[in-house]
């Protein structure tokens, strides 16, 4: 006490002289954590609301209104659905996510605003994860805030152009392929198939080919490290689940208690992945006409001397155009920008955190996005058969060859998967944290209220889209509401699996040409059909952020003749 009084203050503390010095009473005031002073440090922010008079849910000391969430009795998504369910007749409501007031919207207008209008102010999502204990997960696209999301989002956009994800079509169904070959080999004694497993194993050598142009071979060797590291990604222990809830509702405790997403042997895994992949790429140089050289200093290697690769390129003259390409070129585009004196944002990790990004999102949307369709459609027979007939009528002038053109053409499958999204939304709430004072509608209609600069704001994607006021009987599946009609009388915010505004799916299209890809591969070869372990209806897994089944999901796969 006197060391800290005589260096911070200059003064003589006098502590150790006179115990009862006035400077020691008050010294000891301040540390004394008592339980009255610990619970006002924990509840400080528990009268936002109150004073704003805005509705809101009584919360308790530590967890706010996130009791369940955190004893993992329920997931994320699920308890913003209850909440937005249970407050129709307001605009918004204001929950608390551990000491943090966040706000639930309702109200349609006010999400367009938040997505759309005013997006610039809300262009920042509340996820977050310390870069310094999980610097893959931080510094990729999805995590990005501000000026540094939009230098990288600007970069690669053009990778997901109709163009680009056309290239990458060949990719896509030679993976499609291989998962009916491999459904064949399952199927051949009678077996039926774990279709979460299979889908997974099919996006995830999707990923591993149109991210990385590597064979990520999963689905003939269930045992590839390539899916023994991404699989574990999703592989939700307790400590998991804690992390990415920190992750989205309180990024403090995230940091506080060291927990991270990404677990070092991981990241590992990932930057060794990338940069040999650049490595070959770069030595081989088959691919880019117009990258000269690029430096690659990864964590824990050796930094690469500079590789000349235009004299090559030209001797080639092939590029593979997959995600790895654009981000190649952005690298080298940063270290030109940098020899200009420009200044760049972008480390070592920065590229194998969008890498990573590509992966996460890319395969685990998608292979559920897949698995969800082929379970309704399992349930109901006549749709399958509807979407098959459809099938053949498209490619039969074909000569019964999918392409990237003729799977535009296929109106009533992309019912079938908007109906399954609209049913369980993978990402069941989109975040948004707002940048400065926003005004809104007062919720009692007589004026505006001030919603505080930084406040996070949730958009329960799958309450809307579960809203019996929107979609009628919204437990049974019905493609039909997504028939052109239908979708002509309703706004386009009330389906939004994919999120909404600038920070919107990047891969959109992409995950989309996986999911239908694997559809129509599957459906013209065999009928799904329920076994007798087959869950229905599904249980969701409480400890994921996603909307995710806790089984593996059983189905038979019968083959057509
Ligand atoms: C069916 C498949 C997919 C679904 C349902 C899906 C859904 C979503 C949703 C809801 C968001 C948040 C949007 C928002 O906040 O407004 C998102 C963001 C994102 N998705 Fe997807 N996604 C899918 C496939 C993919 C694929 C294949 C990729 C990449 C290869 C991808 C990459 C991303 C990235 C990078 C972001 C963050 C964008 C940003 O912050 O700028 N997604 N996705």
């Amino acid at each position: 006490m006197d060391v800290i009084a005589s260096c911070a203050l200059g003064i003589d503390g006098n502590s150790l002289e006179n115990p009862d010095s006035e400077y020691k009473k008050y010294i000891e005031c301040i540390v004394d954590f008592s339980i009255r002073k610990g619970l006002a440090c924990l509840t400080m922010n528990f009268n936002l609301w109150k004073k704003l008079d805005i509705p809101y849910l009584k919360p308790i000391p530590f967890v706010g209104n996130l009791k369940d969430t955190v004893l993992q009795k329920t997931n994320i998504g699920l308890f913003l659905k209850k909440v937005y369910d249970e407050n129709q007749d307001k605009p918004y409501v204001g929950i608390f996510c551990f000491d943090q007031p966040c706000l639930v919207v309702v109200d349609l207008e006010l999400v367009k605003n938040i997505l759309i209008k005013d997006s610039h102010i809300f262009i920042d999502r509340v996820v977050r994860a310390d870069e310094k204990v999980d610097p893959i997960m931080g510094k990729s696209l999805g995590l990005l805030k501000g000026r540094r999301w939009r230098h990288v989002r600007t970069k690669l956009e053009p990778s997901f152009s109709a163009g680009k994800t056309k290239k990458m079509f060949e990719q896509v169904e030679a993976c499609a392929t291989q998962l009916t070959r491999m459904l064949e080999e399952t199927t051949a004694d009678g077996s039926s198939v774990l279709v979460k497993d299979a889908t997974m194993r099919y996006t995830m050598d999707v990923i591993a080919s149109c991210a990385l142009g590597i064979d990520g071979n999963s689905l003939e060797n269930p045992d590839s490290e390539y899916r023994k590291y991404l699989a574990g990604i999703m592989d939700f222990s307790i400590r998991k689940g804690l992390a990415s809830l920190t992750m989205f509702v309180c990024p403090a405790l995230q940091s506080f208690f060291k927990l991270r997403f990404v677990e070092e042997d991981t990241s590992e895994f990932l930057r060794r992945l990338v940069w040999t992949t650049v490595e070959y790429r770069l030595t081989h140089a088959v691919y880019f006409a117009n990258v000269t050289e690029v430096r690659i200093v990864s964590p824990g290697r050796k930094a690469h001397a500079d590789q000349p690769a235009a004299g090559l390129a030209q001797k080639h003259g092939s590029e593979r155009n997959d995600f790895l390409d654009r981000l190649i070129e952005l690298m080298n585009q940063e270290k030109m920008d940098a020899s200009n004196g420009t200044k760049t944002t972008m480390d070592s990790d920065d590229y194998v955190a969008q890498v990573f990004f590509f992966l996460l999102a890319g395969f685990e949307t998608s292979s559920t996005t897949l698995c969800f369709s082929l379970y309704e459609l399992a349930l109901h027979p006549d749709i399958q058969q509807r979407v098959r007939e459809e099938i053949a009528r498209v490619l039969a002038p074909h000569q019964n060859k999918l392409t990237y053109d003729n799977l535009q053409e296929l109106h009533y499958l992309d019912m079938v998967v908007a109906e399954a999204q609209r049913k369980y939304p993978i990402l069941p709430f989109l975040d948004r944290r707002c940048e400065r004072d926003y005004e809104i509608p007062d919720p009692h209609g007589s004026g505006t209220v001030i919603l505080p600069a930084g406040t996070a704001v949730y958009i329960p994607i799958i309450g809307i889209q579960n809203n019996p006021k929107y979609f009628p009987n919204p437990e049974h599946f019905d493609p039909e509401r997504f028939s052109k009609e239908n979708k002509r009388n309703r706004s386009n915010l009330l389906h939004i699996p994919f999120g909404e505004g600038p920070r919107k799916c990047i891969g959109k299209r992409f995950g989309s040409m996986q999911v239908k890809t694997g559809l129509v591969h599957i459906l013209s070869k065999y009928e799904v059909a329920p076994c007798k372990d087959t869950p229905i209806p599904l249980i969701l897994d409480p400890k994921v952020f996603t909307l995710a089944t806790k089984d593996k999901i059983p189905m038979t796969f019968i083959r057509r003749t």
